[in-house]
């Protein structure tokens, strides 16, 4: 070998080794188990689910397929997973509610008019939402460059007609940014949650959690479950992915409220995994949205049997009929097989 190659190899070996090191764990699966039969359903806050898959709230949907949030839900609805609709939906909450039977959360951001937040939670509790999902890592709008660059505008909320006018103008970039400014509230605290408390009975998830600071503060505040997620990355840069952080905070939490976690779950494997680290569920954020886009309620239903099909098969193949099964022992990550091998 020349110098030249020496340097290209050793150039390849640095990728390949870079490479390894970013895909997390890897499985441990257990065989001579009888997996002639496979059972995703679970239970999640109580009620029963076909797989431990939620739809996460994701804005607008109307953008992605003119029925908009309806049809998500009416996939949810045939799928039998859990909806979270957003606060930012451009179907109403009612309007969702009425479409089918799906099991639907609501999410919430937290408003400087405290009363328009307060009417959209009385709103969704009267149309039968069961809980609350309260996001959290939003106080202010993270930079979006790519709304700037396009001139991004905020549609017309139909949940806010007569509270609020969306249409905020805005000559600098993306008025989306702008709507942000003028409604979220930045001063929004752990106190606050007991003011959320106060004016609703449904259960309240605590949506954007990275850290075991925070997620024994989300308890203490009487959160009734944690949301691990960075948003999608659509907030802060270098947060950590959600994957790696998901023990710390369900090892804080010691089994008092149920963990879930969003971001890059693509896959049936990536499910899996997030349960052998201590995940009740999943949330399913843009693979959601890009069904929408592709076939409306079809597309939904299809991204959600792909997920549902995917798991199944994980599952048989590493010796788990149901998802009780799933321990942590199915998993190894990336730390401790570099702990392993030193
Ligand atoms: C287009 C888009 C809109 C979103 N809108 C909301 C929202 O209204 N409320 C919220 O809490 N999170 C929102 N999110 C974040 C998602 O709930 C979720 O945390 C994130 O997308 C991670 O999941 P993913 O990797 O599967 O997309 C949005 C994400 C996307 C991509
Ligand atoms: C009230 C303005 C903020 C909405 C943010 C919607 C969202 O979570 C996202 O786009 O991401």
């Amino acid at each position: 070998m020349n110098a030249g190659q020496m340097k290209s190899a050793a150039t390849i070996s640095c990728c390949l080794l870079i490479l390894y090191a970013c895909i997390f764990g890897r499985f441990r699966p257990r065989v001579l188990i009888d997996v002639s039969k496979i059972s995703l359903s679970t239970t999640i806050l109580g009620y029963n689910v076909s797989a431990p898959i939620m739809i996460a709230p994701t804005s607008m949907h109307k953008l992605a397929h003119p029925e908009g949030e309806v049809a998500t839900a009416r996939a949810a609805a045939a799928c039998n997973v859990i909806m979270i609709v957003s606060y930012s939906s451009m179907c109403t909450v009612e309007e969702v509610a009425s479409s089918c039977d799906a099991i639907r959360f609501f999410q919430i951001y937290v408003y400087k008019r405290r009363d328009i937040t307060a009417q959209l939670v009385r709103r969704a509790e009267r149309s039968g939402y069961k809980a609350i999902v309260l996001t959290v890592d939003v106080p202010r709008l993270g930079k979006r460059e790519a709304d700037i660059k396009n001139k991004m505008i905020q549609p017309q909320l139909k949940n806010f007609e007569g509270l609020l006018p969306t249409q905020v103008v805005s000559d600098e970039g993306s008025n989306f940014k702008a709507y942000a400014d003028l409604t979220l509230d930045a001063s929004l605290s752990w106190k606050d949650i007991g003011w959320l408390r106060s004016i609703t009975k449904l259960p309240i998830l605590i949506k954007g959690v990275l850290t075991h600071e925070d997620a024994i503060k989300a308890v203490e505040a009487g959160a009734a479950g944690i949301v691990v997620s960075n948003h999608g990355a659509r907030q802060l840069d270098y947060t950590p992915a959600t994957i790696s952080v998901l023990e710390e905070v369900v090892h804080a939490v010691k089994g008092k409220v149920p963990v879930f976690v969003d971001g890059g779950v693509r896959r049936g494997t990536d499910i899996f995994k997030a349960l052998a680290l201590g995940a009740q569920a999943v949330l399913i954020g843009r693979p959601v949205v890009y069904g929408l886009a592709a076939k409306g309620e079809t597309g939904v239903r299809r991204v959600t049997e792909m997920l549902k099909d995917e798991l199944e098969l994980t599952m048989a193949l590493s010796g788990c009929p149901t998802i009780k099964d799933i321990t942590r022992g199915h998993v190894i990550t990336d730390r401790e097989r570099l702990q392993s091998s030193l």
